[in-house]
């Protein structure tokens, strides 16, 4: 299928979709004619240990719950308490350790206790997996803040001092040329996502070298809980070539390497030895690119996206959670979605996130508006992007090419009043935006005068996105944004933040924006297709499916985005929208025993349950021991 005639069909499918939420997201769950087995089946896990290796080893390692019989099958009799317990009970235990921490487990790092929390989350995860993920998707709501955003930017900060078992695999400028080896060091024959990051730009908090790895692990703590990848298959990577972060530089107790980054092709071909090494051992993988600097993410994005399955989901990732909030904050005014192209939108930040949601937003407006030359001419002029140096217009010198598609016009804006660099706080008080979207990564940017200007906007109700991370890097809290603009607007923020009372029996809506709501499903979808690429229609499809995915009742009550609670699900219809949308531009060639052919004849609601099927979930498997 052409290019164009695709993305009118996605244009119409989009409105389609949006016009009838519930029955695309609501698939009927029951099981059809077709049955899948799953990835595990009820199959028994084959060890080649016995004993306190077994114990030592948090894939298998069930603790108190080894049954008597698995006791003595494995040699472990007498090296564990007699109680044998079930895994409820074990669970109940931990929490009560964890539970004497519990204040405010939502307020991130203003919760003294979130690090306490992290730290007896961490260990588990250390000893025990199965039950560590749990624990996780039993509670993820209260847990995501802590072992993903924002915790986990406290605790790349404190990584030094936090370090005590190593996690995912570490490839340093050192090991140029011994890369392709050094990837068979990993235990795992299988390898089905692997995070990867420079430490380059860790959430808000810049270059933290090589502790950048607890994103990377923090993100595929997600992928198991919230897409159900097996943990076994995942892998956390660092790429530590240096790092310009000169108080790390002078660290003593610093674990990377302590020397100023790479740069240029010497960058690069560290970045292609490591792709070329993880794609030779596990040709199936796919990857993740997480928290690179913008100078790099754009390239490496370019380079790689069309001969490897790789993504970055500062660019894609957020792009499509901002499209699927912007779409919902349209029909939050009790607009039909077709009035998004109408739409003034003033963005704070052009680096890989705000660039990446800037592209994507024009390109949906423009599909709504025709999908031809002068609709893409004509949507351009929806947006005004401010970043350190102020708006960005044509006469801006050495401008950054990616975001020169939106430096405004000089006569444009001269009507309006506006300038080369103007503030924040001037550029909405002339512009009167329906969104302000920040993606700057300075906390406080929507100051009480920025958000004073904003009572000035056009709409009805002017929506918030106050998407850096973590919380501290938050443009505004939530309780600003209702107390300064008023009760009628639509709030949402990266990092979470508690809904606010608003003091006359309601309750101020404060979604959270973040792209966990959508790379687990992009992942997972690439994975099941089996698709060779991740390709735009790919990543549309998981942007509009989030954007159905909540009701005309919810958005009206300013609910954009659904809660973490229902993560799991919404990964598996994200998932399911990106394999049918591989499936449909001829790019999957299956997954195991679902061959392409086979994923061809699958109804919509069969791609369903073949994702829901392929999803792991942590129950301890019978463990039979056979020698090597
Ligand atoms: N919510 C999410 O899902 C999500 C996803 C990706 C990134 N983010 C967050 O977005 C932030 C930015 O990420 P990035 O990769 O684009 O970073 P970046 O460093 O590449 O870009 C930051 C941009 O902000 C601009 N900026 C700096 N000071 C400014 C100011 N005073 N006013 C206006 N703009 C200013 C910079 O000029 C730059 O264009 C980070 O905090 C990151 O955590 C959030
Ligand atoms: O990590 C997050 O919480 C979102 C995003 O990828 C970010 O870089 O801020
Ligand atoms: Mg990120």
């Amino acid at each position: 299928m052409s290019n164009f005639s695709h993305q009118i069909r996605a244009a119409s499918a989009l409105i389609n979709r949006l016009k009838h939420p519930r029955e695309f997201s609501r698939i009927p769950m029951l099981m059809r004619s077709r049955s899948f087995t799953t990835i595990e089946g009820d199959r028994p896990t084959i060890v080649h240990k016995r004993s306190l290796d077994i114990l030592h080893d948090p894939w298998f390692n069930k603790g108190t719950s080894f049954s008597m019989t698995e006791r003595d099958r494995l040699d472990l009799r007498g090296l564990l308490p007699p109680s044998v317990m079930s895994s409820e009970q074990q669970i109940e235990r931990f929490m009560v350790d964890l539970k004497r921490l519990e204040v405010h487990a939502r307020d991130g790092p203003s919760d003294p206790n979130a690090l306490a929390k992290w730290r007896i989350l961490n260990r588990l995860h250390d000893r025990n997996e199965t039950m560590y993920y749990k624990v996780l998707i039993a509670n993820i709501e209260e847990y995501a803040p802590i072992v993903y955003t924002p915790t986990v930017g406290l605790v790349c900060q404190n990584y030094s001092g936090l370090f005590r078992r190593p996690r995912g695999m570490y490839f340093s400028a050192e090991d140029r040329g011994e890369m392709m080896s050094m990837v068979y060091n990993w235990p795992a024959d299988q390898v089905d996502m692997i995070v990867v990051t420079d430490g380059s730009r860790i959430l808000g908090l810049g270059d933290l070298g090589v502790q950048g790895i607890g994103i990377a692990i923090g993100k595929l703590d997600l992928y198991v809980a919230a897409a159900g990848i097996n943990p076994q298959r995942v892998l956390p990577v660092m790429i530590d070539v240096g790092t310009n972060n000169e108080k790390l530089l002078k660290d003593p107790l610093y674990l990377g390497l302590q020397e100023h980054r790479l740069d240029g092709d010497e960058y690069v071909a560290v970045i292609d030895e490591f792709m070329n090494a993880v794609f030779t051992r596990w040709p199936n993988v796919i990857v993740q690119f997480e928290d690179f600097q913008s100078k790099w993410a754009f390239k490496l994005l370019q380079r790689y996206r069309s001969t490897y399955r790789m993504f970055n989901d500062d660019v894609q990732g957020t792009a499509g959670v901002a499209i699927a909030g912007l779409l919902g904050a349209v029909r939050g005014q009790g607009k039909p979605m077709i009035d998004f192209p109408k739409q003034k939108i003033v963005v704070a930040g052009a680096g890989s996130a705000g660039i990446g949601v800037l592209n994507s937003a024009r390109k949906t407006m423009a599909r709504m508006l025709g999908n031809n030359e002068s609709a893409f001419e004509s949507a351009r002029s929806q947006f005004w992007v401010v970043d350190a140096k102020g708006l960005i217009t044509e006469e801006r010198e050495n401008i950054d090419p990616d975001a020169l598609p939106f430096a405004r016009k000089v006569k444009e804006i001269q009507r309006q009043g506006l300038r080369e660099g103007a503030s924040l706080v001037e550029v909405v008080r002339e512009v009167k935006p329906d969104v302000l979207l920040g993606l700057s990564a300075v906390g406080g940017l929507f100051s009480k005068e920025v958000l004073e200007a904003l009572k000035g906007s056009t709409s009805t109700r002017p929506a918030i996105f106050a998407m850096s991370n973590p919380t501290k890097n938050a443009e505004c809290t939530a309780e600003e944004a209702f107390s300064i603009v008023g009760d009628n607007i639509i709030f949402a923020s990266g990092s979470p933040f508690n809904d606010v009372d608003l003091g006359n029996g309601h309750i101020g809506h404060c979604n959270q924006g973040n792209n966990m709501y959508l790379f687990p499903g992009i992942g997972l979808g690439a994975l099941l297709s089996g698709s060779r690429i991740i390709s735009d229609g790919m990543l549309q499809a998981a942007a509009e499916c989030l954007a159905a995915y909540m009701t005309e009742e919810q958005v009206l009550d300013g609910v954009i985005y659904p809660s973490t609670s229902r993560i799991r699900d919404i990964t598996k219809e994200v998932a399911a929208a990106v394999v049918k949308e591989a499936i449909e531009e001829d790019l999957a060639e299956g997954y195991r025993e679902m061959d392409a052919r086979e994923l061809q004849k699958l109804s919509q609601e069969e791609i369903v349950n073949f994702v829901k099927h392929n999803m792991w979930s942590p129950e301890y498997p019978t463990l039979v021991y056979k020698d090597n």
